[in-house]
């Protein structure tokens, strides 16, 4: 046996060619080293078949053999290993224990060994023949670059950095800062503080640290937009937190920990591992729809997940993204625990959605715009923001595109001005929910390799997707199984091998043929599993304790005020780049108001000149005025919300305030549905004879029965939003619209007296059309134009020609377009990751 003695700090170590070997500052790895520039798990020595090996595990400072940094390299007695530093890094001193070097491997090379399917318990089920149950895993690994992986279940090799407890990563730092005791050190983006951070997540004037009189040190959040957090949890803004030997300050991409009389700094560059461990999804009714999974991957990893429809892919991204917490299990943030660190460490993720997250009618700049402008703290300069933009613009290779409506572009051009979208703030983990969907075979493989280059600047990228043909480009990849469980993890070229058959469809076949069977079983018995996830599983499963949600919600980087702005903006832009909604605007209430003028009564909208002053002619022109100002304003609105779900989803979890998007939506529409309102009237009693005196604004009667009309508009357009907040899909909001303007006819009380109807009439104090057609009745004396056919002697109280009843009728028109206003926002809220829910 060619055993190896490693030699470090005086104390030695005898390898055996049997198992690997880990080297890092972990106590528990094998040779422990105490030393801050060498990574929590640096590096593992094993026996490569052929010559000792060693693998530099993407530690931060670098394995060095014979002064030259490696990832991988055959060693023996002799070599110089520097771990940190090439120089004066701790020295592994290796010599050899007698045996000659050149002894035949212990095992042979994977290739070369007999295929074995190996009989499961699980496998062979009663009914089951031997061609038709899925192949058992093939325990054939393939050699890596010549030398040969031999798993141990107790020093695992894979994923080592991401399986590290958590403790604070397993870098070293990037900067050191001498702090002077009385002397107060700023933190922010403004080259005047004592600390410049140049990054546009971090504001001015952010933070400063200072010491106590009693000499501890203490952290005061300057009020800062995107917020200062200690060990993940937000300081208050303004407030102050004091600070132990151990405790982490977040500002930004940047951390920092107060040693002895020094700040050490630590910058997420975006090379950071990413591991799920136990990760479970029970949903009400006990039934888990994501069962134990667990994987881990070292920075600049590209990880795709497949799996049949309904395998939890999409709850699996939730959990990992924070969207949807899981129940049970961790997800490790470069070794911080994503669930217990949310507020601080969701800045550092950015996720891709099935659908765009853009307002395609915009150019890509200006949607990148006001993307940005939500995004960035507030006072970041227009300059700044544009800077950013065009940086992401190049790195995306859009640049040519940039003055490009988004409707314009290819698919996979789309995609990438999502994925441009997410750079903005340059988060270091990203997550796509299957961005190639829809896409054909090139663009596929174009997306593909938009990641690949992502993830090789420096990224963690994690996709999901339903396509197959690219796979071979990841790092890793994740199956699911049907039930949410991992039918496999590991490089993606031994994945078919794993599962025994030639093609993806044979691998998708098994699964929809035999869902009942233990896939996750069959991964676990595995020596893949072995190889690739063992040691993460290694460590029990946690029930997660999310902090309390007061904690959990993003900072809102602009304040209410000028998100609303930024939003009335965007939206008026969108609109206003809408040519056919715009034309539309104008005609529908056009067409509706030409409309009633071809009821034209005898004697306009004034009592006829009888006894009894009978005119229902006029009731029916209130009536088409009335059923046009709903169906505009309900039109206006009606898919609105749902045509933009997906954005807003994004936005919210991104720090948007819901009441300023709500607030934005019933602004634009509002004014739109006012003015077609006034034009609705304009048009149908412009000409019309109409009383000479008014019963609120004198002689301008017409004014006063333009207002209810308008204001008829505007509680039907918050209709059309409760509507569009309800419907899973767009395509249900036509059938609800034209229900509710026929609902809406009928309650006028023009076409059926509603008064003294028990039960109809009240029913009719919910209809915005009852309260309308009532303010205009007021003003033109309806109980007179239109007698109670029944009993001409009895009056409805709400036409009552008095000014008090006019108000009273706009008081409750539109007090009903209030309540809808909270019922929109409270519908709003079911469509939010749950962490935003309040
Ligand atoms: N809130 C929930 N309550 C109950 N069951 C749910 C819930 N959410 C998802 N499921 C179920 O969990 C399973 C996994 O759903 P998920 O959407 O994660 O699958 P998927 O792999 O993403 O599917 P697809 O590829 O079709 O998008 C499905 O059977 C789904 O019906």
């Amino acid at each position: 046996m060619p055993e190896l003695v490693l030699e470090l700090n005086g104390r030695t170590w005898t390898l055996d060619p049997s198992r690997s070997y880990t080297l890092g500052r972990d106590p528990g790895g094998d040779v422990a080293i105490d030393d801050a520039r060498v990574s929590w798990r640096h590096a593992t020595i094993s026996w490569g078949g052929r010559s000792w090996v060693i693998e530099d595990h993407g530690s931060t400072n670098g394995t060095f053999v014979q002064g030259q940094r490696i990832h991988q390299m055959e060693i023996g007695p002799g070599s110089a290993v520097h771990l940190g530093n090439a120089t004066d890094g701790p020295r592994l001193k290796l010599t050899g224990a007698g045996a000659a070097a050149a002894v035949a491997p212990q095992q042979a090379p994977a290739q070369h060994q007999a295929r074995q399917p190996q009989a499961t318990p699980q496998q062979g089920g009663p009914g089951w023949s031997q061609q038709h149950q899925p192949p058992a895993p093939q325990q054939n690994v393939p050699q890596q670059q010549g030398w040969q992986q031999q798993p141990s279940p107790q020093v695992p090799q894979q994923g080592g950095s991401a399986g590290a407890p958590p403790v604070y990563g397993d870098r070293s730092p990037t900067t050191f800062h001498q702090l002077a005791l009385g002397r107060v050190m700023r933190i922010g983006r403004a080259l005047e503080n004592e600390l410049v951070v140049s990054d546009l997540q971090v504001s001015r004037h952010h933070a400063e640290f200072h010491a106590t009189p009693d000499g501890r040190m203490e952290i005061r959040d300057l009020g800062s937009h995107n917020g200062t957090y200690v060990n993940g949890m937000p300081v208050a803004k303004g407030g102050t937190a004091l600070l132990g030997p151990n405790d982490i300050v977040g500002v930004g991409h940047s951390t920092f920990r107060v040693v002895g009389g020094q700040l050490e700094e630590f910058v997420d560059t975006g090379e950071v591992s990413f591991s799920a461990r136990h990760l479970t999804v029970t949903v009400d009714g006990g039934k888990q729809i994501l069962k134990d999974v667990s994987f881990g991957v070292p920075e600049k990893s590209l990880v795709a997940v497949i799996g049949p429809s309904g395998s939890g892919k999409s709850t699996l991204l939730k959990a990992l993204t924070g969207y949807r917490p899981a129940n049970q299990g961790d997800v490790l943030y470069d070794n911080r625990n994503l669930y217990k660190q949310f507020a601080e460490l969701r800045q550092r993720i950015g996720l891709v959605p099935q659908d765009d997250i853009l307002h395609k009618e915009l150019t890509v700049r200006t949607a990148l715009k006001y993307a940005a402008k939500l995004r960035f703290p507030a006072d970041t300069t227009q300059a700044e923001r544009a800077a950013r933009i065009d940086e992401v613009l190049r790195e995306l290779k859009l640049d040519i595109h940039k003055d490009k409506k988004i409707t314009s572009l290819s698919g996979g051009q789309r995609k990438r001005v999502s994925v441009a979208l997410e750079l903005l703030t340059k988060p270091s983990l990203i997550f796509l929910d299957e961005p190639t969907s829809g896409l054909d075979p090139g663009m596929d493989r174009d997306v593909m390799q938009l990641l690949r280059g992502l993830a090789d600047d420096g990224r963690t990228v994690l996709v999901v997707t339903h396509s197959v043909a690219e796979l071979a480009i990841c790092d890793k990849l994740l199956v699911m199984a049907p039930g949410g469980a991992v039918a496999y993890f590991g490089p993606p070229e031994e994945a078919l091998n794993f599962f025994g058959y030639s093609t993806w469809a044979d691998v998708f076949s098994a699964f929809e043929n035999y869902r009942d069977y233990d896939w996750a079983g069959r991964w676990k018995g595995s020596q893949h599993y072995q190889m690739y996830a063992a040691d993460i599983d290694a460590v029990a499963a946690q029930p997660v304790q999310m902090p309390p949600m007061q904690q959990m919600r993003p900072p809102k980087p602009q304040g209410w005020f000028s998100q609303l702005v930024t939003l009335v903006r965007r939206y008026v832009t969108v609109i206003a780049s809408d040519k056919g909604f715009m034309a539309l605007m104008v005609i529908l209430p056009a067409v509706l108001g030409v409309v009633s003028t071809l009821i034209n009564p005898d004697h306009g909208l004034r009592p006829a000149p009888t006894a009894s002053g009978a005119n229902p002619g006029a009731a029916t022109v209130l009536l088409i005025l009335a059923v046009g100002a709903c169906f505009a304003g309900a039109a206006n609105s009606v898919r609105e919300l749902i045509k933009e779900r997906v954005i807003y989803e994004r936005e919210r979890a991104t720090g948007l305030s819901r009441s300023a998007y709500l607030m934005s939506k019933v602004i634009v529409l509002g004014v739109i549905t006012a003015l077609q309102g006034a034009l609705i009237a304009a048009i149908g009693i412009g000409a019309s004879a109409v009383p000479d005196e008014g019963l609120i604004l004198g002689s301008y009667v017409k004014v006063e029965l333009a207002l209810p009309i308008m204001a008829l508009g505007f509680t039907s357009m918050m209709f059309g939003l409760v509507i569009s907040s309800l419907v899973k899909t767009a395509e249900k909001t036509m059938p609800l619209l034209v229900m509710f303007a026929i609902i809406q006819v009928v309650f006028t009380g023009c076409l059926v007296a509603l008064n003294g109807k028990i039960g109809i009439n009240q029913l009719s104090f919910l209809m915005p059309s009852r309260w309308a057609v009532s303010g205009a009745g007021t003003t033109l004396d309806l109980n007179k134009l239109f007698p109670n056919e029944d009993d001409p002697t009895l009056k409805d109280p709400l036409w009552e020609p008095e000014a008090a009843t006019w108000l009273l009728d706009m008081g409750c028109l539109l007090a009903i377009g209030v309540l809808l206003g909270f019922l929109v926002a409270r519908f709003l809220r079911r469509h939010e990751p749950e962490v935003m829910r309040k």
